[in-house]
């Protein structure tokens, strides 16, 4: 049989990448990046220029399927393969990142009726206005004992389906009338695909409070949370909820045709990136930590059993490895906090210097910061600039940088914000490990890994454990290929499993990050007064950063 090849397309926050690979080994052949042109609407929703409220964050649904049309061809063109030969295809996503759709199946924001509304586009995992809502749940949930709660570490996210959909509810009904359905952008892309528009089973488990053996909640439980909302599952959430690695279909003609590929190509279901990172490192067994590290992190842990974890986003039955509980935690903003350092916080000697030097910020600090031992720059920070994920799941928590004097300089600033990015890792490490899940060594990937070797080692020193890094620099578009390769099933010369084409597909480096004995004992220390400044902030009665917000959102309506 001729090789075969697989297409994984991951749509992260600023843009989307395609991979094509070769199911003998996992082999990237070619790889193709697509910025979205909308980027990240935050501000201004384009064109019309309405403005947006604190907190949000939306995205474009034409950006998804730029993607698409951008690098698909463009990877096949690269490769030189034969495109009879790509016989799968899969796609993971950013999640929750989810739009209302009319009965036709396309977005509420591409029809001129609704486009200047903002609620009509598609909300980013990252939008962050829907907290009241959230709250609101949670609080009802609570009074109601509901059970599923205790799989979500004990609250629903702002980020997640239910707080978004009852936003728009409450804030535009008349769009919330008008939706037929909402939906997982990755669901939605894959509908454009293949013409079948299916829910997959991690973003419907990990986001949309969805259960294999109890769906989802009571329609009891919704009508507590507003009488509007009694029948959404059933209405606008409807839809057959499937496993990963189910073929949703084949392109369909028009697809093939505009992606130069054959429409006999099987695609399989929907997946969020984080996830398809898991079997892209390799990873099938419980006691490895995916840390999928980029703008965000997602930790993602297998287990054989199901305990609740404080603040976890979630446990998922088959919700990464089929037969496994899949884990999932996360800090809402890693690689966002050094971007927001680079570009706000430092001074002009430093460009100077960097483009003296002929390299970017980031390397000039990192450079400079790897000159400090830990503990040197007197510096703690709190990594909260996009609120706190796991294990407080409080969206409305801020940043903090204690002890900086005058002769603080910005490299020393980095480190800080390096290291609180690591303890903020180490908090959700050792709350799996204490509930008995074991975290014995850590597998990275994403683009952190391959950007930054002081942060790398960093994580190393303060979470006492070794880092195995992903071979691919695309590694959740490589589990998504791999998603793909098990749609078209081995008769066509793919996969029966993912566990299969985990064990030849997924490749890790040589190089790992050994914990350095004399950095683990210093920062042991370090991270003791990280955990009392975590928990001073974070719990308990003091709700500064709360008010602070408040006060905040107040003052610029
Ligand atoms: N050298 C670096 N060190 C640390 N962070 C970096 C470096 N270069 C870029 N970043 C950050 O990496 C993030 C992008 O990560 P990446 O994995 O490429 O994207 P995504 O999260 O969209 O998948 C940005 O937030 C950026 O600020
Ligand atoms: O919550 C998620 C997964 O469960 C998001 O997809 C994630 O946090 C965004 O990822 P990235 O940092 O790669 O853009």
């Amino acid at each position: 049989m001729t090789k075969k090849y697989a297409i994984g397309v991951d749509y992260g926050t600023q843009s989307g990448r395609a991979v094509l690979v070769s199911l003998e080994d996992g082999t990237e052949l070619a790889d193709h990046v697509t910025p979205y042109s909308n980027g990240v609407i935050d501000e201004k929703i384009p064109e019309s220029g309405v403005e947006l409220g604190f907190e949000w964050a939306l995205q474009d649904p034409n950006d998804y399927i730029q993607v698409l049309k951008q690098s698909v061809p463009a990877v096949v063109r690269e490769s030189g393969v034969n495109p009879e030969d790509v016989i799968g295809m899969g796609i993971d996503f950013t999640a929750c990142t989810m739009l209302p759709i009319d009965g036709q199946g396309e977005p509420l924001c591409f029809n001129t009726n609704w486009r200047e509304n903002p609620h009509s586009w598609v909300k980013l995992w990252k939008h962050h206005a829907a907290q009241a809502h959230a709250n609101k749940l949670n609080n009802i949930a609570n009074e109601r004992n509901e059970k599923f709660l205790a799989r979500y570490g004990g609250k629903i996210s702002s980020e997640w389906m239910m707080a978004k959909a009852w936003q728009i509810l409450d804030e535009a009904p008349e769009i919330y009338e008008v939706t037929d359905q909402f939906v997982e952008a990755a669901d939605w892309v894959i509908s454009k695909l293949t013409g079948n528009l299916l829910r997959n089973s991690c973003t419907a488990g990990y986001k949309a409070i969805w259960h294999k053996e109890e769906g989802y909640p009571s329609k009891e439980f919704f009508k507590a949370l507003d009488p509007r909302l009694e029948d959404l599952t059933e209405t606008k959430l409807r839809g057959e909820v499937v496993p990963l690695g189910t073929k949703a279909g084949q392109l369909t003609e028009e697809m093939a045709e505009t992606l130069g590929l054959s429409p006999n190509v099987a695609v399989a279901v929907g997946n969020v990136d984080a996830h398809a990172s898991v079997p892209g490192v390799g990873v099938v067994t419980p006691g490895k930590l995916v840390m999928a590290m980029g703008t965000s992190i997602c930790h993602l842990l297998l287990g054989e059993k199901e305990v609740e974890v404080e603040g976890m986003c979630g446990v998922v039955e088959d919700g990464i490895i089929p037969g496994l509980y899949g884990y999932e935690a996360g800090q809402s903003a890693v690689g966002d906090i050094f971007e927001w350092f680079v570009n706000h916080s430092v001074p002009a000697y430093v460009v100077e210097a960097a483009k003296a030097d002929g390299v970017g910020l980031h390397q000039w600090l990192e450079q400079k910061a790897a000159e400090y031992k830990p503990g040197e720059t007197g510096l703690l920070a709190l990594d909260w600039w996009n609120g706190n994920r796991s294990v407080l799941v409080d969206t409305e928590l801020s940043g903090v940088i204690l002890g900086a004097t005058l002769q603080t300089k910005p490299e020393e600033m980095y480190r800080a914000l390096l290291e609180a990015t690591a303890f903020g890792t180490r908090k959700i490490v050792d709350a799996f490990h204490e509930k008995g899940l074991q975290v014995d060594e850590l597998y990275a990937c994403g683009g952190l890994p391959q950007k930054n070797k002081l942060l790398m080692q960093i994580y190393a020193d303060v979470t006492n454990r070794s880092i195995k890094i992903a071979a691919s620099k695309q590694t959740p578009a490589l589990g998504a290929a791999m998603f793909g390769a098990v749609a078209a099933g081995k008769e066509s010369g793919g996969y029966d499993n993912i566990i299969e084409a985990t064990e030849k597909m997924a490749r890790i480096k040589d190089e790992t990050f050994e914990p350095i004995p004399e950095n683990v004992a210093l920062y042991e220390q370090l991270y003791q007064e990280y955990s009392k400044l975590h928990d001073y902030f974070g719990r308990g009665e003091n709700k500064v950063m709360h008010r602070l917000k408040s006060i905040r959102a107040k003052v610029s309506e």
